[in-house]
């Protein structure tokens, strides 16, 4: 099958193996280019391990400190005429590599939420490396049924209170268009904590705790953001911030359970960068474009892997102990939110249109980011020949 982008909205329907591989290859040379990392993790749950940020944490302790690895995620596999999700070819390039390297990888793949596929991580976690010391908690997912009482919760993006009206770009078309969002019901704002809130974070640490697969003084970390004011309305204070406090709630009781033994759990607030999760946001990826723009110009733009290998490189290990801020969380959107980068992107925010996008903001850059994700635009891939789609996990 020749593959090709197939871009619909804030999606692209297709992925291209090799490519996702080629992606997953750069990520192992980036880990691999730095110093290893010292005192890390020996045994690593990733929970939504497949894309993202889950992706970039499993690569950087396995490559950057030799941890063996055991990813959850939820991808679809490839069917007639077509390919699988991106998550699902990462997952076989980064397994394969693991592997040839020595390093113990291995993968589950079904809905995080649920019961069972909490029971069979602790059967693989039982059967081949006994306890984990570090649990990473990534998901991002549109909707969540609830294992107990089999609601199904959908999250939304949403302001809360009053209509939230700002510039967004369809990254696709390159049209810049002011958006109305109407603000969320209370049903709304329950449902999106719901699926993205800390009670599914919480329900695992128990279920591990109560299986006695924590090793003592185990850690676990879930993400969050926060970003500038220009977002708020539609993250920081909508629906998605209401799920983000209560993710925050859920650190807290998930640190005062796993401190007697001496582990601590906390959230890592991250730059905002180009994934999946990220690209659905409205006007996001506008802010992302301009973002992108102002750091690269700065030398200071980081991607996934960059981000992930600083937090553990110098905030989790190599002897390190985390910097909280005030809320008690480790703040590794640092370079995003400092003074001069957000006094740029406010200054540029209100002047940029359809007609100066290209020149004012890097949404090339987010372009062949987003591509990426997606495994187009690798070097060194052939995306005119024939490649095979079906490729059985491992
Ligand atoms: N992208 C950003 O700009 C950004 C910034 C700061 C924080 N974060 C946070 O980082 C975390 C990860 O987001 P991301 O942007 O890397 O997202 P992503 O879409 O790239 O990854 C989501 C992961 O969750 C998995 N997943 C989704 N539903 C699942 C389910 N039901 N069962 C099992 N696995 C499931 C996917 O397979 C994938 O591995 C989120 O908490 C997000 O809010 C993202």
């Amino acid at each position: 099958m020749i593959i090709k982008p197939k871009v619909r909205g804030f999606v692209c329907v297709t992925a291209h193996p090799e490519g996702c591989a080629a992606h997953v290859q750069e990520w192992i040379d980036y880990v691999k280019a730095q110093p290893s990392i010292q005192g890390g993790p020996k045994k690593v749950l990733v929970i939504g391990s497949s894309t993202g940020y889950g992706l970039a944490s499993r690569l950087s302790l396995a490559f950057g400190a030799r941890a063996a690895t055991l990813g959850v995620f939820f991808e679809r596999p490839s069917e007639e005429g077509r390919p699988a999700t991106p998550g699902w070819y990462n997952t076989i390039a980064f397994t394969k590599a693991a592997r040839a390297d020595g390093l113990y990888a291995r993968n589950i793949m079904g809905d995080a939420f649920s019961d069972e596929i909490k029971a069979q991580t602790i059967d693989a976690i039982k059967a081949d490396l006994g306890q984990v010391d570090l649990v990473v908690y990534s998901l991002a997912s549109p909707r969540r049924t609830h294992p107990k009482t089999g609601a199904v919760h959908k999250s939304c993006l949403k302001p809360l209170g009053a209509p939230y009206t700002n510039k967004t770009v369809d990254t696709d078309k390159g049209i810049v268009s002011s958006i109305t969002i109407e603000p969320a019901d209370e049903a709304e704002v329950a449902d999106t904590v719901a699926v993205m809130g800390g009670e599914d974070w919480e329900l695992w640490i128990d279920a591990l705790r109560a299986a006695g697969v924590l090793a003592p003084g185990a850690q676990s970390l879930a993400y969050s953001y926060i970003g500038p004011e220009v977002t708020w309305p539609i993250y920081q204070n909508g629906t998605i911030g209401m799920a983000k406090n209560d993710l925050s709630r859920a650190a807290k009781a998930i640190d005062a359970k796993l401190s007697p033994s001496g582990g601590r759990a906390f959230i890592s607030v991250n730059k905002a960068l180009v994934t999946q999760a990220s690209s659905a946001i409205p006007v996001v990826p506008l802010y992302i474009s301009i973002l992108y723009k102002v750091m690269k110009a700065a030398g200071l733009h980081e991607g996934c892997i960059e981000q992930m290998h600083r937090l553990f490189a110098t905030q989790v290990y190599n002897g390190h102990t985390p910097t909280f801020d005030e809320a008690g969380r480790v703040r590794i959107d640092d370079l995003e939110m400092r003074p001069e980068i957000q006094a740029a992107v406010a200054a540029l925010w209100p002047t940029i249109t359809t007609e100066n996008l290209e020149s004012e903001t890097d949404i090339a850059g987010y372009r062949t980011e987003f591509l990426k994700l997606f495994g187009f635009g690798l070097n060194g891939v052939n995306y005119d020949a024939e490649t095979e789609p079906h490729i059985p996990l491992i």
